[in-house]
């Protein structure tokens, strides 16, 4: 490694709308640089894409990969590519990988043009200080209109259209410039071998067998294997048991020098310890810590119980074990008369979601039920406030309630760019999720196509984690494209509506008054009539009956706003006693009123757990 002096570095990132190319791009790089030789380069091997859903789902997410490449120009040079996401829901991780470079690839397809993920992505690295390349990619295509799309890269982002270098990753057109940019335009890290060690932790991943891998990124002074360690932020000491390069796969090294980066392995058994954002240092040389990422926000939360609740110690350490490669998902015990025990997590996204859910079962076999997703919201009391990311937890309208003096909700400003004849319907959309301060401008005039309008607006979160994304493509075609960034807390007007399936006469069956937590739902005001009476119908579908009648409510705190019956099943307990005497009928009616008075006593609906997962597997989808 001592051959790669901080000038023949490079450490730089793609960053690209989903499906614009990125992987294809990073396949390129990687074999033109002799990284992977060409003929064990499959044309269907990603190398970026590592895990099986991520294939599967064409996006590329969390386990951030990282690929160390040497390129032979006019003299050697270390690249290194950081991967990063493609999805707005996984913008943390972007920064967090964006700190360790000094430039960015900006590849944009010049087919569909800027999306609005390149927008936020874009003021990001921008923001950074990083160096930009703009790349127009998929030009061997017949449709591409690279000096349109060059046009508006110029108009949106004030890109110099001498800068643009057009390519077709899939062909290999025009990548060499590529490489040639990333030399000449993308700074040099800095940093001395003869001060202190500061290394960056910006991602760590599992080992089965060698515990928690960090990467890292050396910022001053050597990280050889055998060193002793420690964390500027836990001071927890460590002794370095490998180091190493992703070339792609690993590789160990002696040692890793200022502006490299590379993995190590340091018998951290946790994956706790490893805090993205922290400082590594000799154990006996203490340095000034970076300025810290900022943690993790969930901003989606939902309930995982297993399908078996004799399996939820087996479900929480398969999800200990997934949340070491992706460690922005956070993690709290819950239990829930209906479901049992479980986790409730909290994601960057409803796509995080799901695409942990995904990983869940791929790789861990699991077999698990999860609850409508929510967001957290401020409850804010007279003396104090309080974040509510879970439905049971928000105050009752008749209880603590009455000391609450307000609820306010996550906002994001939201913006969707899409051609000009969906406007309309994208403006209906937003409508009617409580959109606030909508605004639209035309990006371009559009000539041989139809010119592209960026839409902006306020939304609340708890609008978009549903079914959002899904309304947005089919209802714009799948031509629309969204982003959204945080825009604080607003006040709302917001209900509890409990999914009461309670028992006229037997009152004491709702376990001490207590209504079925797990189907707790938080919504706006104006739709609990809609919502109750959806719901009350699916629950009055799933239910079986019983030997009594069975109301079951919507209530919003004590009022009742929908209600169905799910009428008795009378066994017919004189059935088979034909002949006989009249009496003895009677007699065994008696006896079964009486069994009956006993069940009120003992007061019990019979909800089978199934009832629950078919309601919250369909209302969670
Ligand atoms: N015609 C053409 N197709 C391309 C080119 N580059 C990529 N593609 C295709 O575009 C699709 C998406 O490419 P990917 O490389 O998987 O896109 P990506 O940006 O990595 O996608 P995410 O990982 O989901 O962000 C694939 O079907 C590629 O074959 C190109 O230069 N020309």
């Amino acid at each position: 490694m001592t051959e790669f002096p901080c000038e023949v570095i490079r450490n730089f990132s793609i960053v690209a709308h989903i499906d614009h190319g990125k992987s294809t791009l990073a396949d390129r790089l990687v074999g033109l640089t002799g990284t992977i030789p060409k003929k064990a380069f499959g044309a269907n091997q990603q190398v970026l894409d590592k895990l099986k859903v991520e294939r599967e789902r064409g996006i590329t997410e969390s386990g951030l990969t990282l690929c160390s490449m040497i390129y032979h120009s006019h003299q050697k040079y270390l690249l290194n590519l950081i991967d990063t996401p493609g999805h707005v829901d996984f913008s943390w991780e972007v920064s967090r990988s964006l700190a360790a470079c000094q430039g960015a690839l900006l590849l944009v397809d010049a087919t569909q043009g800027v999306q609005a993920q390149s927008i936020s992505v874009f003021h990001i690295a921008r923001e950074r200080g990083l160096k930009i390349i703009p790349v127009l990619n998929k030009i061997d295509m017949p449709v591409a209109d690279p000096s349109r799309i060059t046009a508006q890269l110029q108009s949106m982002f004030g890109i110099d259209p001498a800068e643009v270098l057009q390519i077709s990753a899939k062909t290999g057109r025009g990548v060499e410039t590529v490489l040639q940019a990333i030399i000449e335009r993308i700074p040099p890290p800095s940093g001395s071998v003869h001060e202190p060690l500061k290394a960056l932790l910006f991602d760590s991943q599992y080992d089965r067998y060698r515990g928690v891998i960090s990467l890292v990124n050396v910022m001053n002074g050597v990280m050889r294997k055998g060193d002793r360690i420690a964390s500027c932020h836990t001071g927890k000491k460590y002794e370095v048991t490998e180091v190493g390069i992703m070339h792609p796969e690993e590789v160990p090294v002696m040692h890793l020098q200022p502006g490299q980066v590379g993995y190590i392995a340091c018998n951290m058994k946790e994956s706790t310890e490893a805090h993205v954002g922290d400082t590594l240092h000799q154990a006996n040389v203490p340095v000034d810590p970076m300025p810290g990422f900022q943690p993790t926000k969930a901003m989606v939360y939902a309930g995982v119980f297993p399908v078996d609740t004799n399996d939820f110690i087996k479900l929480e350490e398969s999800i200990r074990r997934l949340t070491l490669t992706d460690r922005s998902v956070t993690i709290q015990r819950e239990s829930s008369t209906a479901l049992g025990q479980g986790c409730r997590l909290g994601f960057l996204g409803t796509l995080h979601m799901d695409v942990f859910r995904q990983r869940l079962e791929d790789e861990y076999d699991a077999n698990i039920i999860i609850t409508a997703p929510t967001v957290p919201y401020k409850v804010i009391y007279r003396d104090q406030t309080v974040i509510v990311s879970n439905p049971t937890d928000f105050p009752d309208e008749w209880g603590t309630a009455s000391h609450v003096r307000e609820v306010q909700e996550p906002m994001v400003k939201a913006s969707i760019l899409v051609p000009e004849e969906y406007l309309g319907d994208m403006m209906d959309l937003c409508f009617s999720r409580r959109a606030d301060d909508l605004d639209h401008h035309y990006l371009d005039s559009g000539t041989s196509t139809s010119a592209r309008v960026m839409l902006t607006c306020t939304l609340p979160l708890s609008e978009i984690v549903t079914d959002f994304f899904d309304q947005l493509k089919s209802r714009s075609s799948g031509y629309a494209s969204f982003d959204y960034e945080d825009a604080g807390y607003k006040a709302s007007d917001l209900v509890k509506v409990w999914m009461i399936a309670s028992i006229k006469l037997f009152m004491t069956f709702l376990l001490n008054g207590k209504p079925v937590d797990a189907l707790a739902l938080v919504i706006h005001r104006s739709v609990e009539q809609k919502i109750g009476r959806t719901w009350v119908k699916k629950l009055h579908k799933v239910i079986p009956r019983q030997l009594f009648e069975v109301p079951i409510q919507a209530a919003v705190g004590r009022r009742i706003v929908a209600r169905e019956t799910l009428s008795a099943m009378r066994a017919d307990v004189t059935a088979g006693l034909y002949g006989g005497h009249y009496e003895r009928k009677l007699k065994h009616l008696e006896n079964q009123k009486e069994s009956k008075r006993r069940m009120k006593k003992i007061g019990n609906v019979d909800l089978p757990q199934n009832a629950f997962f078919d309601i919250l597997s369909t209302t969670a989808k």
